[in-house]
């Protein structure tokens, strides 16, 4: 089934499959778009960044922050609201990013940074939001419509990198993103429909959780946004419960839960994205986390990243995660790119 994909037309342009296949075009043409834009903004005195967004227009300013965690000499803060942190003031560059440019919480996030006299920039493929950083004289990145929000991951993540390498906020890996966009080409290749499954890890993957909850762990600060950006898709793409969580904190608490009823334990697949940038400690915890796990749930799974750098480790564990869900969809029987839930909601909620 997962070898004869044609035959459902989900390879078809715009299809999920598709969309997944850009990615490393979308991050491409994002970068050229975003550094026109990047070059002509002035910084003054920054002393902290904002960005604010929401659902997929939020996970790239998550990705980018855990990226900068560990270098940045000043705060950065992901909002999901529709007011801004009382500290945010003219020193605070605040970057606002709805892909529609419409999302009530970030536009009202927009007025607030924009009275309170933040320096701003906008990521956006237009709607209001452009409308109001063109009458304020706001920077605008204006990156391609007619994607869904998930599905444009790249337009939304390198376009707040480039504005963090012209901020001179260090990322390792992005000053040459030719690099991580190479990688993402060859693993496109080695996890795409055409590689039939007993040579592609990402059908393999999918397989694997087919009937099975996946748990999905990543590790504070170095993979807990991409194990975030995992379940996401399990439930969009796939229309699959699925719950992440992080070390060291789930060894506080949701470790306990192992424990428990046996029988529910075993609808349990637990997956653990690895990073070689651990800890000797936080090593030592995973494994030993691990090997409590493995005896009470159907399986565990580690990932390790591909590539050199920290921004390819994190480009290289979303393609996976982006890969498996799709295939996980056609195992469940469901169109990967149909989001009928929420459609509904929204319209119960007069959006
Ligand atoms: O990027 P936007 O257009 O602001 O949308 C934010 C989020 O809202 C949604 O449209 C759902 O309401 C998501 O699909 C999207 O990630």
């Amino acid at each position: 089934m997962l070898d004869d994909l044609k035959i459902i037309g989900e390879l078809d342009k715009g299809g999920m499959f598709d969309l997944i296949y850009k990615f490393p075009d979308h991050c491409l043409e994002a970068v050229n778009i975003a550094k026109d834009v990047t070059s002509k903004i002035q910084f003054e005195n920054i002393l902290n960044v904002v960005i604010t967004g929401m659902g997929g227009s939020a996970i790239g300013g998550d990705l980018v922050r855990m990226l900068a965690f560990k270098k940045s000499s000043i705060p950065i803060i992901v909002n999901r609201d529709y007011t801004m942190p009382s500290f945010v003031g003219n020193k605070t560059f605040v970057i606002a990013s709805s892909y529609s440019g419409n999302t009530e919480e970030t536009l009202a996030a927009y007025d607030e940074a924009k009275a309170k006299g933040a320096q701003i920039a906008v990521i956006t493929t237009g709607g209001k939001l452009k409308e109001k950083a063109d009458a304020d004289n706001i920077p605008a990145i204006v990156v391609p419509a007619g994607l869904p929000p998930r599905a444009a991951l790249g337009f939304s993540l390198f376009p707040i990198l480039m504005l963090f390498q012209a901020m001179g906020i260090e990322i390792d890996g992005a000053a040459n993103v030719e690099k991580p966009i190479s990688l993402l080409k060859k693993m496109r290749d080695d996890y795409s429909p055409k590689t039939p499954e007993k040579n592609n890890p990402a059908k393999q993957l999918a397989r694997k959780l087919f009937g099975k909850i996946p748990v999905i762990y990543g590790t504070a600060n170095l993979t807990d946004v991409v194990a975030a950006r995992w379940k996401g898709q399990m439930n969009e793409n796939a229309k699959h419960p699925a719950f992440f969580n992080a070390f060291p904190e789930l060894d506080h608490n949701e470790i306990m839960g192992y424990e428990g009823d046996i029988d529910l334990l075993k609808m349990l697949e637990i997956i653990i994205l690895r990073s070689p940038n651990e800890s000797e400690r936080m090593k030592k915890r995973i494994e030993i986390t691990r090997d409590i796990l493995k005896e009470k749930v159907a399986g565990v799974t580690e990932i390790w990243p591909q590539g050199d750098s920290f921004l390819e480790h994190t480009l290289s564990h979303i393609m996976l995660g982006d890969y498996a869900s799709a295939y996980l969809a056609i195992l469940n029987n469901k169109d990967p790119k149909e989001i009928d839930f929420i459609d509904k909601l929204k319209e119960q909620m007069g959006d």
